[in-house]
């Protein structure tokens, strides 16, 4: 049985997110069909998501996009993370939202890096919820990260 997976992502970001998570899906499983679909910002990406999950019949998706480095970036960037909840409660499916926001990154190289990195970890996650659910719950409290090194357990 194929199951189908939504990318969405955006033209404002400066980096093919969306290649690098359906390249690292595509080599962990042949059981997917991937339905992609890109709009201008990420304020656009909850009801893309939703059209994938509600229209496509995606199973989960994948929501990447990067907020700039300015003020009302951020604020675009918490609405859109708001829509994005919204459209999880409304559909009952995973969104898994990517966001690589501009200034995280020293420089532009660090920046592509980053972000391709985090969207193929986070493909990773994608795939773990939907075929194995153990894996995840062997990592809880693992102090994973997505993107940078990850920070660890605390110690006791
Ligand atoms: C200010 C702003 N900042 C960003 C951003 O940092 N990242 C991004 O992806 N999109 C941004 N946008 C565009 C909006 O998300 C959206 O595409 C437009 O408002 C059109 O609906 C806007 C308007």
């Amino acid at each position: 049985m194929t199951i189908k997976v939504g990318i969405a992502d955006t033209t404002f970001a400066r980096v093919d997110m969306a290649s690098a998570a359906i390249k690292k899906l595509n080599e962990m499983t042949s059981k997917i069909k991937i339905i992609r679909y890109t709009v201008p910002g990420m304020k656009d990406l909850p009801v893309a998501c939703k059209k994938l999950i509600e229209e496509e019949g995606c199973e989960i998706v994948m929501a990447l996009g990067m907020p700039g480095g300015k003020d009302k970036d951020k604020v675009c960037a918490h609405e859109a993370s708001q829509g994005l909840m919204m459209a999880q409660l409304m559909t009952n499916k995973h969104i898994i939202e990517v966001f690589v926001h501009e200034d995280e990154a020293k420089d532009e190289k660090e920046l592509a890096w980053l972000a391709k990195r985090r969207a193929e970890e986070h493909a990773e996650n994608v795939y773990y919820l939907l075929f194995n659910q153990k894996f995840l719950e062997k990592n809880a409290g693992k102090g994973l990260r997505q993107g940078f090194e990850d920070v660890g357990a605390a110690r006791e």
